[in-house]
């Protein structure tokens, strides 16, 4: 078990969870450039598009297992949706993939995350770089709410510690919000409160915030539940311009949601005594319409969780 310190810090894993059992994983051989929309350019700082995989990891609060050996590939370009009920470890699977499960203190976990073939727990890896390469959206749009548009999209690259002069910050703050979505409503009152901003826009200028960091994957952590079916709309929109540019993964419990955004889709499940463990992930398109597993079947059709 790999145990996290308090610093992020690493410690060595023991043979004890060894993989024994490779777990259903999307195909690594999906075309990137389906989702590359029109030709656009790669948004992140790598100036190409990187994939993210997990391989067996399993995650623990204390004593309480919560991830059995998942691993998923999550391809370059495209949008990975996390489905599956309540409590079967999905925002931990996602807090995982950007380093942010170590924040709590009991926290541990076994097994490897790879961002582009990297290990990102590897010893010496900062958690602060990580997160500048792989950006969260949260459920509830938490913007600065007194601090001006502009300033809250130039706030992420001061979280994440990036210099850059007033002409580069414009320019970022300008594509940032082009590329949520928001600038067009935005563009005359960049020093207005961000707080005065309706929800949707405010989780718009949320994505906007992570994306002036120019990260190589974005994290959603069920970011339309807070919002009304009009701001959703404008957000899934949002989604659907930035596939192409950047890797996303996006858990949600709305199941037209991963159906419209997602390429691929992983269904998680835990039992009352068993940690979560994907069933079946795959094409969004066949776990939709011609699921392996019956369970999967009965997820997506409503008929549990
Ligand atoms: N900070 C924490 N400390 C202790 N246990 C936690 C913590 N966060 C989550 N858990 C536990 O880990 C398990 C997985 O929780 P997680 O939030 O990852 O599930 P989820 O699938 O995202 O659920 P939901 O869909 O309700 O958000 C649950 O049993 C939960 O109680």
């Amino acid at each position: 078990m790999t145990e996290i310190d308090e610093h992020g810090g690493v410690a060595t894993a023991s043979s004890a969870d060894a993989p024994t059992q490779q777990l259903p994983a999307v195909a690594p051989d999906q075309d990137p450039a389906a989702g590359a929309g029109s030709g656009v350019a790669a948004a992140g700082r790598s100036g190409r598009l990187v994939g993210l995989q997990t391989q067996d990891l399993s995650a623990w609060f204390g004593d309480h297992k919560v991830l059995e050996r998942v691993s998923l590939s999550m391809a370059p370009g495209e949008v990975t949706a996390l489905i599956g009920p309540s409590g079967c470890g999905k925002s931990t699977y996602l807090r995982i993939l950007n380093r942010m499960h170590e924040m709590v203190k009991s926290a541990q976990l076994a097994g490897r995350v790879l961002l582009d073939g990297d290990d990102i727990y590897a010893p010496g890896r900062r958690p602060a770089d990580v997160r500048a390469r792989v950006g969260m959206v949260f459920q509830r749009p938490n913007p600065f709410p007194a601090m001006s548009i502009y300033d809250n999209v130039v706030s992420g690259l001061k979280l994440a510690g990036i210099k850059a002069g007033r002409a580069r910050r414009e320019e970022l703050v300008e594509t940032s919000l082009t590329q949520a979505g928001l600038w067009a409503e935005v563009r005359n009152r960049l020093r207005s409160p961000g707080g005065a901003l309706s929800g949707g826009q405010q989780q718009r200028l949320c994505i906007a915030r992570s994306l002036a960091v120019e990260p190589d994957v974005l994290l959603m952590d069920e970011p339309c539940s807070a919002l009304d079916p009009t701001s959703t709309r404008r957000v899934e929109e949002t989604i659907a311009d930035l596939r192409g540019r950047l890797t996303i993964v996006i858990v949600t419990h709305n199941m037209q949601q991963a159906a419209r955004v997602s390429q691929n889709c992983a269904f998680f499940l835990a039992t009352h005594d068993t940690p979560g463990r994907i069933v079946e992930a795959g094409p969004t398109r066949q776990l939709f319409e011609d699921p392996r597993d019956e369970r999967t079947s009965d997820y997506v059709n409503g008929r549990f969780g």
